[in-house]
């Protein structure tokens, strides 16, 4: 098992309302798995993928990554973890705008303490691999929205994680450019041994993935079939 959530929860309190945002959550993740939480706005998705990436800690239960109980750990220890082991992919790239494609697929293999040469060859592997090697130094303002999200692909998969925790990657696409994206996605977590756990809204993209969940009332239930 790569990653267990158990009976994990996050409440919000704003002044003496308390919000139980998630409700004593179960989740297995096998190694190399791809898998959906889909839910309506405000059911909590983001939420639980930042507790999953410790960016967020639970109110209780555990969260145990390859035997580790990660919510215990402190913020160096989680942003050294994330680094090595975790890859991150938004709705709004979040690459660095003063940066090259290049120069931002090749940062966390630099804050890993890769050479700048070995880092710049394997950015420019990643780069080569989601269709970008002629827009490699261009910065983000000089890349279309398709092009940025391949770029924070390739920066995700910079550090061979063996998990990858996407918050509505297509969110800000339209429809056939959010198809190409997710069928990079599911093409990439084929060839790789890395996992993908996908938050959307998009019905077409947890179509075609293999296990999608629902969060509902907080609480995770498999999807219903389409009928
Ligand atoms: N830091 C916070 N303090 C208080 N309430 C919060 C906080 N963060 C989120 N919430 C509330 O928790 C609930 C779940 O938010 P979350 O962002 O996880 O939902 P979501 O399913 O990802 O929504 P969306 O699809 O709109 O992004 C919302 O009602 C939100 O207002």
């Amino acid at each position: 098992m790569l990653m267990e959530c158990r009976r994990v929860s996050r409440r919000y309190q704003d002044g003496d309302q308390y919000l139980d945002v998630l409700k004593d959550i179960d989740l297995q993740i096998a190694a190399g798995e791809m898998l959906a939480i889909v839910g309506s706005s405000g059911s909590g998705k983001s939420t639980l993928l930042h507790c999953m990436g410790g960016l967020d800690r639970p109110t209780s239960g555990e969260i145990i990554y390859q035997g580790r109980a990660i919510h215990q750990w402190h913020a160096n220890q989680l942003a050294d973890w994330r680094n090595q082991e975790l890859g991150f992919i938004y709705q709004f790239h979040h690459l660095l705008p003063e940066f090259t494609a290049l120069e931002n697929v090749a940062m966390p293999l630099l804050i890993a303490g890769k050479a700048v040469p070995a880092a710049q060859a394997r950015a420019q592997q990643l780069l080569e691999r989601v269709g970008l090697s002629q827009r490699q130094h261009h910065r983000p303002a000089e890349l279309s929205g398709g092009e940025r999200q391949r770029v924070a692909i390739a920066r995700a998969l910079a550090n061979q994680p063996r998990l990858v925790l996407a918050d509505e990657p297509t969110g800000n696409l339209d429809d056939t450019t959010a198809e190409q994206v997710v069928d990079l996605l599911v093409e990439l977590n084929q060839e790789l041994e890395t996992a993908f756990v996908i938050v959307t809204h998009d019905q077409a993209l947890a179509a075609k993935l293999p296990r999608t969940l629902t969060l509902h009332h907080g609480q995770l239930q498999p999807r219903e079939p389409v009928l």
